[in-house]
């Protein structure tokens, strides 16, 4: 979801409806994050974000596709260079030492990202030796994260040879080898197995109960709202809602919270056509049919509703 800045200049955030009154960044959060700009040649992904997230807590990004998470988090680790704005990491600026602020970090690569000829062990121990540990630690912890993420049998097996949710998880682990004090993990529980999941939240759980911070993107709300302490509803490249859950969630469903501040539902959701075969599918050629009139005789006709019913737009300032 980005937007054409054809009268603005790349780098300056586009005045938009969250934009935030500045404050100084906060050196006490895990990550401060402020006036946060990228654009990809005239589109911009992320437009003056701010954001602060306390050591310790369980973060959620959650947002539409297109909102900007991924560019943010990239930037905040030190991937990506913003057009302008700061990030702080633990009260260190990530782009004056970036290589400090990695140490502190571990973000989970994505599958096209690693050597998927090593094998599980073999890219774990590869992962902790880049970050300077010792051998004989980084196999002792391999094989723990190995066991902790059901992938002891694949130890031996080439990463290009697991399945997605394996590849996953095996991101995961890498991520986790140097024991970072944040963990950023775009999606992490995508194509994760339920039990691997359950695996996976219990030690991202006690990581953050024992001071670790872990930030995650997701699109599962469910998800969200069972396992983080703190959450923030990207959307156009700003933050429009953050703090604990419930504070977002005001006394509802955080789903419904964020449906009402990203709007986007629309009587389009109902395509005419696609109906199982059951209405208005493939009619005889000989016989066409009449537009409200039954496609097999005995059943009902297309509605002609939407199937979700439309939600009345609320604009995020009516909300604020
Ligand atoms: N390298 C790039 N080049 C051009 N455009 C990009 C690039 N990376 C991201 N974008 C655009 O920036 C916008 C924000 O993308 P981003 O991946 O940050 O969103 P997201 O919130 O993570 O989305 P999703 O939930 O779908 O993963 C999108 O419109 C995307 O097309």
């Amino acid at each position: 979801m980005t937007y054409d800045i054809s009268a603005a200049s790349v780098g300056q955030p586009v005045p938009g409806p969250f934009m935030p009154a500045p404050v100084p960044p906060n050196p006490a959060a895990a990550v401060s994050i402020r006036g946060l700009v990228k654009a990809f040649d005239r589109k911009v992904a992320v437009n003056g974000l701010a954001l602060d997230i306390p050591v310790g807590s369980f973060y959620g990004l959650v947002g539409p596709n297109g909102a900007g998470k991924t560019t943010t988090l990239n930037m905040a680790t030190g991937l990506l260079r913003p057009d302008a704005g700061s990030v702080m990491i633990l009260g260190h600026d990530v782009w004056s030492d970036v290589n400090r602020a990695k140490r502190e970090i571990g973000v989970m690569p994505q599958g096209e990202q690693i050597f998927d000829r090593l094998t599980g062990l073999q890219l774990l121990v590869y992962a902790g030796m880049l970050r300077g540990m010792k051998r004989d630690e980084v196999v002792r912890r391999a094989h723990d994260l190995l066991a902790a993420f059901d992938l002891k049998d694949a130890a031996g097996k080439m990463v290009v040879d697991y399945s997605a949710g394996m590849t996953k998880k095996i991101c995961l682990a890498t991520a986790m080898i140097h024991s970072p004090r944040i963990l950023v993990l775009d999606e992490p529980f995508e194509a994760v197995d339920p039990v691997s999941s359950a695996n996976l939240r219990d030690i991202l759980v006690e990581y953050a109960r024992t001071g670790g911070t872990v930030i995650i993107s997701s699109h599962v709300m469910a998800l969200v709202e069972k396992m983080c302490t703190h959450v923030a509803i990207v959307n156009r490249g700003q933050v429009c809602a953050a703090g604990t859950v419930d504070e977002v969630a005001a006394g509802g469903e955080l789903e419904d919270r964020f449906m009402a501040l990203v709007g986007g539902r629309h009587a389009a959701a109902k395509l005419d056509w696609l109906d199982g075969g059951a209405g208005s599918g493939p009619a005889a050629p000989d016989q066409p049919t009449a537009p409200g009139q039954p496609a097999v005789p005995g059943q009902p006709a297309a509605s002609g509703q939407p199937a979700v019913p439309s939600q009345p737009a609320q604009t995020p300032e009516a909300l604020r």
